[in-house]
């Protein structure tokens, strides 16, 4: 059996002076799963990626991770270290990722913070730059780039630390064509790797590519579905529930032919 990952038992969030954001999440992931997380504009998704990631803590119910609970008052040095290795996210904004003065230190920060040595980061980069063609920004400022190229640096920037789980907040958003396909054979090939990967999206064309599993959140920040993705897909009633579809919205054109 798969080892459990994440484990969420009735976690709820509020952000300071609100109404909670998410209500009574109980989840479950196991390694190796590919999950995405959908539902409308404001429901929670960002905000329940970001405590899988350990940027924030659940006031109430119970998460765990790899087996351990995550609690603020115990998520200090170490632990918080090795958890950010295992686990990396994806900002939806890569301007909030993205802060060194050229991609190069960008992608060398994270090994460098993990002691890597000097020739093994450079062979890294190397190696990641030619997969997400950035080669020719290596000694450009992020802020010089444009919104899709911030994407795939931000995007490097987690890969080069190699994690077992991938966390990511509308990956595709400010890709062109091109290169939302070249994104999802870089998640299919991380799927392949045996890597988790869970990621928040409004893009149901990406969905059946790179998930099989898909958790959907209705308006009250509830989970209003937790289902395999080909059954989603034949449920535009669920669809039109949670704001993925319109009312105009019949048919899928999906292909569900195996990539
Ligand atoms: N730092 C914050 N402080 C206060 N409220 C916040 C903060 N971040 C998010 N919110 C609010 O929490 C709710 C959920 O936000 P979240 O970003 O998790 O939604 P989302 O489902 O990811 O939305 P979208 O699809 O638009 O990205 C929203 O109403 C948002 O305004």
């Amino acid at each position: 059996m798969n080892q459990t990952v994440f484990k969420l038992d009735e976690v709820s969030y509020a952000y300071p002076q609100s109404e909670p954001v998410l209500s009574n999440i109980s989840l479950e992931i196991v390694a190796g799963e590919r999950l995405s997380i959908l539902g409308a504009n404001g429901c929670g998704k960002s905000t329940l990626l970001k405590i899988l990631a350990g940027l924030l803590f659940p006031q109430s119910g119970t998460f765990t991770a790899f087996g351990k609970k995550v609690e603020r008052e115990h998520f200090k040095g170490n632990l918080s270290t090795v958890y950010h290795r295992r686990i990396g996210f994806v900002f939806q904004d890569s301007e909030a990722q993205l802060f060194c003065s050229t991609v190069y230190e960008e992608l060398a920060f994270g090994p460098l913070q993990f002691g890597l040595p000097k020739d093994t980061i450079r062979k890294r980069i190397d190696e990641l730059s030619s997969i997400l063609d950035i080669e020719k920004l290596l000694e450009k400022p992020p802020f010089h780039l444009s919104g899709g190229e911030k994407k795939k640096v931000a995007i490097g920037s987690v890969l080069i630390l190699n994690p077992d789980v991938l966390v990511l907040d509308e990956p595709a958003s400010s890709l062109d064509p091109r290169s939302q396909t070249w994104l999802l054979h870089l998640l299919q090939s991380l799927g392949k790797a045996g890597k988790t990967l869970i990621f928040a999206t409004h893009d149901l064309d990406l969905v059946p590519h790179v998930s099989d599993r898909a958790i959907l959140f209705d308006e009250d920040h509830t989970i209003a579905a937790d289902l395999p993705v080909k059954t989603l897909l034949k449920d535009p009633k669920l669809l039109k529930q949670v704001n993925l579809v319109d009312e105009h919205y019949h048919t899928h054109p999906w292909d569900f032919q195996e990539d």
